[in-house]
């Protein structure tokens, strides 16, 4: 049994699992993280390894702090992932968009992929059919948008997220509501019909903190998995260890 965390900008989330199979998931802030390793721990007796991947500024100490009981793993951009990474800064890549973009040519072998993450950030990862991770694009997510206009402008209220009534916002609420929800929508609508005009055999898959609130508003298909980062995970460890 493996218990996989990703540690995002915002939240952590954890999963164990059997094999392939996603047993249970879990979500918690940087300052529960020991105390809820150590109840998985107590519920899942027989996990054996423990795979990281973080892009958040938790301290590797807290998750080494378990090596006496069992493996700890790190994913690193110097693991081995099933793509050729063309970005051109490497070093720099997120791990979580290697992590997604192994999952996705996994997965989806044989076809041209985008990963839309909708979460602190919204990131798009494009791996061609032949498995070359090419880049995309770095956004900021829906939250992230609320909070940004609130924050550096005087007048606009913190608002939390909600369905823009109108497409024509009429009061400040609503203005806000239309340009941060309506304005997500139509850049990944936007994004999605670019790459489709320029690739054939084409997925799209959604996930990140905000999937299901995106996944009903999008007029392009879309696969949406709000645990495909977790998945992702399961999938970049059991490559690792057949190729390292
Ligand atoms: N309890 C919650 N706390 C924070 N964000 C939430 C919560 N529930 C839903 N969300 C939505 O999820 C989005 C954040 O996504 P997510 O939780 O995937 O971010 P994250 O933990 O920072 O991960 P990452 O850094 O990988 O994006 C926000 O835009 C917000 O609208
Ligand atoms: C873009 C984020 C913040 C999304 O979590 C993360 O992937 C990251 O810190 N990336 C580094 C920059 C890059 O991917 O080019
Ligand atoms: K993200």
């Amino acid at each position: 049994m493996i218990l996989v965390i990703d540690v995002g900008n915002t939240r952590i989330k954890g999963a164990v699992f059997e094999g392939p199979i996603l047993l249970e998931i879990f979500v918690f802030t940087k300052i529960e993280l020991q105390k809820n390793i150590e109840n998985i721990l107590k519920n899942f007796e027989k996990v054996s390894d423990l795979v990281v991947s973080s892009v958040g500024d938790v301290e590797k100490l807290s998750f080494l702090a378990f090596e006496n009981m069992l493996n700890v793993h790190f994913i690193s951009n110097t693991d081995p992932f099933p793509f050729q990474n063309k970005y051109a800064t490497p070093q720099t890549l997120g791990i979580d968009r290697m992590v997604l973009a192994a999952g996705a040519t996994l997965q989806f072998p044989n076809q041209n992929r985008l990963v839309i993450d909708a979460g602190t950030c919204v990131t798009y990862d494009f791996i061609d059919q032949d498995n070359n991770y090419l880049g995309g694009a770095i956004a900021p997510g829906l939250r992230l948008r609320y909070e940004s206009l609130h924050n550096y402008t005087a007048k606009l209220p913190l608002l939390a997220l909600e369905n823009p009534e109108n497409l024509i916002g009429n009061s400040t609420s609503d203005s806000i509501h239309s340009g941060v929800v309506n304005g997500l929508v139509y850049e990944i609508d936007g994004f999605i019909n670019e790459y489709r005009a320029r690739y054939l055999n084409f997925i799209i898959i959604l996930t990140g903190g905000d999937t299901d609130f995106l996944a009903k508003r999008l007029k392009n298909t879309i696969f949406a998995n709000s645990n495909f980062l977790l998945e992702s995970l399961n999938q970049t460890f059991q490559y690792k260890i057949k190729n390292d």
